[in-house]
């Protein structure tokens, strides 16, 4: 019998759940998935109780395949900003509204034009369509007999543990994505609330990050074969949770996580308003921040070219063919702004292209195009950043993607820096399952368990000669959106005539 802790992240595509011992050793991890809702352009949404199914059936799964183990504590990561909204009787009154979802362009204005200055002193980020406040505005505004009913909301994984344990809180690292969040004083902002009409009590309470909120419900619990309650800990937003498992605890060193979405992340000493939409939040510990770029169609620009084009192929047969074509893809460039994008453009009406196609052009160089392009993405993000830290001198990748090594090598060569991957990759998820470690007091501090818990497995050294060579593309990469800008807003125009 060993005594284990479990991390539950749960993601865009999919819910992870990790067992992690005192030793910081992973004894077992489960991936169950779910779809997205598409229902048109720009709008994303997921059903909440999806994710609680998907979440029960991977604890299931987890347990038929690690035994003897007992249960000290569960802590949650989850996909950021989400808007799901409760009613009194604590049930979702719609489908969740999700980070990628991009219709809320003109509640975004009006948060620009309300608040002005504020917005960026008390907030410290821009408003963003995929925020959780322009999602709430859009509600009250389209379908007000919802909002109507609105009795509290929470973001995706407070509501995955409120239906396992029946408590409902919130805590900073995903609080400070809703843009209703006061950075200096880590509280609600009353001011942001009042603008809006938004009665502070719909806001979830706040509690750290490592905080005991409850216990698994007895329901839950009867799938343990044990006596002991199970304590259940707040957890945080995946980045941060992302970040802590990735061993990223000072600005010396940057994540790069390729999920769904693309994310470049390093510490920062302070919580302030960056421009270029970097944004700006909290990390796990009260008063500790970080800074971030996000690329909003990453992993998922290779799974839609993937699920469109090589339905029948999995993703390390298709990225296998991207071994032999050249750098650049023969002069083939592509922008992976599926959804628009976040960082630097702040731009919810981009769609991406491919540059340059020719007939000498096959499927792999469109397969290395999309590779390249997303990195270049995250490129464009962590030159940003550098301009903000430059100690930066390690990056650790983790997301989907690095279970590929070609492209890892890909990011290393883009970047012109080492790249480390981990051991284990999940890092949201290992990330939450040290939150539940330092509850349950295995750990005394993030530091003690990063030094426990994190071990680099690999790490790839920069081919300078395809830097510079890259370095040309990225140069064309970074003008495509100023040259197709008009066009995609005329092509929107159309399609919304029609
Ligand atoms: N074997 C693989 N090689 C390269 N990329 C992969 C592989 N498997 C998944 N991916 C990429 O990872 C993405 C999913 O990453 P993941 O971290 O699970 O996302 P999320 O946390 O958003 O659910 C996919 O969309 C895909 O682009
Ligand atoms: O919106 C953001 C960050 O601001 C996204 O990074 C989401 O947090 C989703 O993450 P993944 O599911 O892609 O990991």
């Amino acid at each position: 019998m060993q005594n284990v802790v479990l991390g539950i992240d749960l993601g865009t595509s999919s819910v992870k759940i990790v067992m992690l011992n005192k030793q910081g050793e992973l004894v077992g991890q489960c991936t169950q998935s779910y779809p997205l809702i598409e229902v048109k352009d720009n709008f994303v949404e997921q059903d909440p109780g999806v994710w609680v199914e998907q979440t029960i059936r991977g604890i299931e799964m987890l347990l038929q395949q690690v035994t003897d183990v007992i249960v000290e504590g569960i802590s949650f990561s989850g996909q950021m900003h989400g808007l799901v909204m409760l009613s009194e009787q604590l049930q979702p009154l719609r489908n969740a509204i999700l980070w990628n979802d991009t219709r809320t362009t003109s509640q975004c204005r009006l948060i620009k034009d309300t608040l002005g200055e504020k917005l960026y002193s008390i907030t410290k980020n821009d408003a963003l369509e995929g925020f959780t406040l322009p999602k709430l505005l859009w509600v009250k505004e389209h379908e007000p007999n919802i909002y109507e009913q609105l009795h509290m909301f929470v973001l995706p994984k407070d509501y995955l543990r409120f239906k396992l344990t029946g408590e409902l809180c919130i805590e900073p690292s995903d609080a400070a994505g809703t843009l209703l969040f006061d950075m200096d004083n880590q509280s609600w902002s009353k001011e942001i609330c009042a603008s809006f009409n938004i009665p502070q009590t719909v806001c979830p309470p706040l509690v750290t990050s490592d905080q005991l909120v409850g216990y698994l419900l007895p329901k839950y619990k009867e799938l343990f074969s044990q006596n002991s309650e199970i304590s259940v800990y707040a957890g945080g937003a995946d980045n941060a949770c992302g970040a802590l498992g990735a061993g990223i605890v000072n600005p010396r060193s940057a994540l790069v996580s390729i999920g769904t979405s693309g994310v470049v992340l390093t510490p920062s000493d302070t919580a302030r308003y960056v421009g270029n939409f970097i944004h700006s939040f909290s990390y796990l510990e009260k008063f500790s921040n970080y800074i971030m770029g996000v690329t909003l169609a990453a992993g998922e620009s290779l799974r839609w070219y993937k699920s469109t084009f090589a339905p029948n192929l999995d993703f390390d047969n298709l990225l296998h063919e991207i071994e032999g074509i050249p750098i650049g893809s023969n002069g083939l460039l592509y922008t992976p702004y599926l959804f628009g994008e976040r960082t630097p453009y702040g731009d919810a009406n981009i769609r991406a292209s491919f540059i340059g196609i020719k007939n000498t052009h096959h499927r792999s160089h469109f397969t290395r195009a999309i590779v390249e392009g997303i990195t270049f993405s995250l490129k464009q993000c962590f030159d940003l950043l550098k301009e903000q830290n430059n100690q930066i001198e390690q990056i650790v990748c983790i997301g989907g993607a690095v279970k590929n090594e070609i492209w890892l090598q890909i990011v290393a060569d883009i970047f012109g820096m080492p790249v480390s991957k981990l051991t284990n990759e999940q890092g949201p998820a290992l990330g939450a399952a040290m939150i539940a470690g330092i509850g349950v007091g295995w750990f005394e501090s993030y530091e003690q368990a990063v030094s426990i818990c994190v071990e680099t497995s690999r790490t790839l050294l920069p081919n300078m000669n395809n830097h510079q060579q890259y370095t040309k593309y990225f140069e064309c990469y970074k003008l495509i959106y100023s040259e197709t800008v008009s066009i995609n807003d005329m092509l929107k125009n159309i399609v919304n005539e029609v």
